[in-house]
């Protein structure tokens, strides 16, 4: 996909604003970290992997814009705090802030000119690696679509969901671009439709024919025999599998599992959360539910009705046939295999 979702570009951070997709391709230019932060909260920048990117960048662009070393931890602190505050699901957020503090206490003596250029090459470096990863996991799960099938998939796990690859539709580029010819049914999930407007006009992009279903369809269409395979991305997974994902993700899980049809997650190792042994230990985000109520401009709902949006739900991995990562396809029991390989270096 030619559109980048995000760089660093001396001194700023450009963030394309996926709201305004497929109409307009728009970029902000954010000059201060708050700017950053606020572009995550209102997903003008959506996607684990992508805001794991933006926050990194936007703790870069904090330490970037300092004029003195003058309360330099305290403020240090003060710019990750805020980034850390703006989603509590995706593991790569919290993952990438980390990466950054600890890139900055092994520099934090330098210069400040050296140390700023130390954080914003720690961002950049992010940026990459996860594009990098994105084509493993497309390597490690392109035989898995095979020629002639119908592949489903939620929300979107695409370039615009992480630095610009993907990891969902990475290994759907992979297959694509190894010469396999298949089809995609996105679901257009509600109500930000990451599947209608980001999923559709990636594969458009890259002549991968698409459908768009309502999220109410998939059901119909796998009793139907007309889905061979579902493959989705993830936010966070647990130790033992339990994989946080689009709200949905949970129902889909289930409807495949009645009709024996193959659910893969993918995602990389900076999404999986060892820290927590199963899928309850994982926050779910609730957003505001005038969220809901709106389709652009217009309010689609009575005035004064409650509404309520959870944006992830969590899947059990039971229900879970593989879990396609850069270090390979982790197959069931999860909690064994993901301890193994999380040992192994990345390219080990
Ligand atoms: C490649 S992970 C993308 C993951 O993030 C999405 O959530 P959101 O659009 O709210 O950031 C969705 O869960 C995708 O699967």
């Amino acid at each position: 996909m030619k559109v980048k979702p995000i760089f660093w570009v001396e001194g700023e951070v450009a963030i394309l604003d996926q709201r305004l997709l497929p109409e307009k391709v728009v970029y902000i230019r954010c000059k201060r970290y708050q700017q950053v932060a606020q572009t995550i909260k209102n997903m003008a920048i959506r996607g684990a992997p992508a805001i794991g990117i933006a926050a990194a960048m936007g703790v870069a662009l904090g330490v970037w814009k300092l004029k003195s070393a003058r309360r330099l931890e305290e403020r240090f602190q003060k710019i990750c705090q805020t980034l850390t505050n703006t989603r509590p699901t995706a593991h790569n957020l919290f993952w990438a802030i980390e990466r950054m503090k600890k890139r900055f206490y092994s520099h934090k003596n330098s210069s400040l000119p050296e140390l700023k250029r130390y954080l914003q090459k720690e961002a950049e470096n992010i940026l990459e690696e996860d594009i990098a990863t994105n084509r493993k996991i497309g390597e490690n799960g392109k035989r898995l679509i095979k020629a002639g099938i119908t592949v489903l998939t939620h929300c979107n796990a695409g370039a615009l969901a992480t630095g610009g690859y993907g990891t969902a539709l990475g290994v759907l580029r992979a297959a694509w671009e190894s010469g396999v010819r298949f089809k995609v049914i996105a679901d257009e999930t509600r109500p930000y439709l990451q599947g209608a407007r980001l999923t559709a006009w990636e594969l458009q992009q890259e002549g991968i024919p698409v459908t768009i279903i309502t999220d109410s369809t998939a059901g119909y269409l796998m009793a139907q025999g007309k889905i061979n395979l579902v493959i989705v991305g993830a936010d966070r997974i647990a130790a033992n599998g339990d994989t946080a994902n689009k709200i949905g993700t949970y129902s889909l899980a289930i409807l495949a599992k009645h009709h024996n049809i193959p659910f893969y997650v993918a995602a990389p190792f900076s999404t999986i959360d060892l820290n927590i042994a199963n899928g309850q230990q994982i926050p779910i985000e609730k957003r505001p539910g005038k969220e809901l109520a709106y389709l652009g401009k217009k309010c689609i709902y009575p005035q004064g009705v409650n509404a309520l949006y959870y944006a992830f739900d969590v899947t059990p991995a039971r229900y879970i046939t593989g879990i396609i990562t850069e270090k390979g396809v982790i197959e069931p029991p999860f909690k064994k295999a993901i301890n193994r390989l999380s040992r192994r270096r990345q390219n080990g």
